[in-house]
């Protein structure tokens, strides 16, 4: 099938990046999305008809995104052939739109093709994976003061073992690289190494670096109080740990900031405010103790690919569970908005999931984009619907007393809270 099942539709504009990096963004802007395998179908049309409300109560006709349909995954191979799961002009149009958002996309265990979104993350270089975790009033919980829970991940997304650099157990790749390993880098401690699979572990000073330089600088424009480097150091020294000396260097030598005692914590001034930040670290094990036991603690948080995954949906289940997470792949200059969760492939169709999750990405994106008004009404049409105690099957099974709604169902609550 020909390399252009895109539509461009009529009437809308590309957003533009500026020099400074900054957005130029009309008020008629095309935003491709991928609509997503499994809840995909659900969860991505009420995000469009959200936001569609939300633009249009907030700017009166005056703004109106014009949606672009773009493919990945299995609706990519109805539309491209069997074996285009990732076509060429999608990653183009993510680029060159420069603000996109994408439904759940399926990856296989164990074979199978790797994962599409680490793909694009990877072809797109969308360093950071920022996942803002916050308590929406009435939200059934696991701990006693959910309203503590107020962080934002900034998860590195672009190395680590979640690259993919792997071998599979008895395949001569495998063998060749034990063989090095042991003959020539003098290892000894593969335990079994006739039946090992092989994975690589890559972490960069600079990929950690920019990525801590983007969580520090939105510490500063968001006041926030602290940066926690989340790292397993003190066992994967040269990865792990040096992620963390490479962090406080940088909140050192680019932020001035001096060590509290004698290290190696350490703090300086917000140059907005005057107010002080301190950065911190800690082990990822006793983090997740931490932020069930002393959330208010943590504030912004920086850390490895892998570790953020397992963070990002356990901060979730404090604050409703991952129907209510959202997040961005971000770049210097591309956006590409997607919930936290995956594909929920045994609720695929039945119009059933919590769309939160999408929808706040969406929130993110239109806030990323300058449309505050409009972001604003979102959040105000969430927080009405669940304090309506109007809610999901996921939210409701959790709730005393509640009214269990559809996905649509739920998007349409959210619209007429929005008033
Ligand atoms: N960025 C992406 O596109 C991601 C893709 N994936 C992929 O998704 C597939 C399925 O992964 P899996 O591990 O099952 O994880 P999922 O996140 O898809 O689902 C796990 C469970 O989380 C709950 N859940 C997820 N989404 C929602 C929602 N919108 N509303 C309410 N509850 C929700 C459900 O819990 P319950 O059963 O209790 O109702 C569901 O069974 C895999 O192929 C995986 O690789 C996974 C994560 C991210
Ligand atoms: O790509 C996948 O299948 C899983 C990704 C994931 O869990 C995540 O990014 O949170
Ligand atoms: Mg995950």
């Amino acid at each position: 099938m020909a390399n252009d099942s895109i539509k461009i539709p009529a009437g809308g504009e590309k957003i533009q990046v500026n020099g400074d990096l900054s957005l130029n963004v009309p008020n008629n802007p095309i935003i491709p999305y991928i609509e997503g395998d499994g809840i995909g179908i659900d969860i991505t049309p009420v995000m469009c008809a959200v936001v569609d409300a939300a633009v249009a109560k907030a700017y009166g006709g005056s703004r109106k995104i014009h949606w672009m349909e773009i493919y990945a995954g299995e609706k990519s191979t109805r539309t491209y052939g069997e074996d285009v799961w990732l076509p060429e002009e999608t990653l183009a149009a993510v680029k060159d739109y420069v603000v996109s958002i994408k439904g759940p996309l399926t990856t296989p265990v164990g074979g199978g093709i790797r994962s599409l979104n680490v793909t694009l993350r990877q072809e797109l270089d969308l360093y950071v994976c920022l996942r803002p975790v916050r308590y929406f009033t009435g939200t059934p919980s696991p701990l006693k003061e959910p309203q503590h829970t107020d962080m934002v991940i900034f998860r590195e997304n672009s190395e680590d073992i979640y690259a993919g650099i792997e071998w599979q157990e008895g395949t001569p790749a495998a063998k060749k690289v034990i063989d090095f390993l042991r003959n020539e880098m003098g290892v000894t401690k593969i335990r079994f190494p006739e039946t090992s699979g092989i994975g690589i572990k890559p972490v960069s000073r600079e990929g950690t670096e920019r990525l801590v330089r983007k969580a520090i600088q939105y510490v500063i424009d968001n006041d926030r109080a602290s940066l926690t480097l989340v790292h397993k150091g003190n066992i994967m020294k040269f990865t792990e740990g040096a992620f963390k000396q490479w962090g406080y260097d940088l909140a050192k030598s680019e932020f001035g900031a001096e060590e509290i005692g004698g290290g190696p914590w350490c703090s300086f001034k917000n140059p907005k405010t005057g107010k002080e930040i301190v950065v911190k670290d800690v082990i990822a094990d006793a983090f997740l103790q931490q932020i069930l036991l002393r959330p208010k603690d943590y504030d912004v948080i920086a850390t490895l690919n892998l570790n953020g995954d397992y963070i990002s949906d356990a901060l979730a289940a404090q604050v409703g569970g991952i129907g209510m997470a959202p997040g961005a792949n971000l770049s210097d200059t591309v956006a590409m908005f997607e919930a936290t969760h995956g594909t929920a492939p045994k609720y695929a169709g039945k119009d059933q999931v919590n769309p939160s999750s999408l929808i706040l990405s969406a929130e993110m994106m239109l806030r990323h984009m300058g449309w505050t008004e409009a972001a604003d009404l979102i959040i105000k049409g969430v927080e009405g619907a669940i304090a309506a105690k109007t809610v999901t099957y996921d939210l409701d099974r959790l709730m005393d007393g509640a009214t269990k709604l559809s996905c649509s169902g739920f998007g349409d609550a959210v619209i007429a809270r929005m008033d």
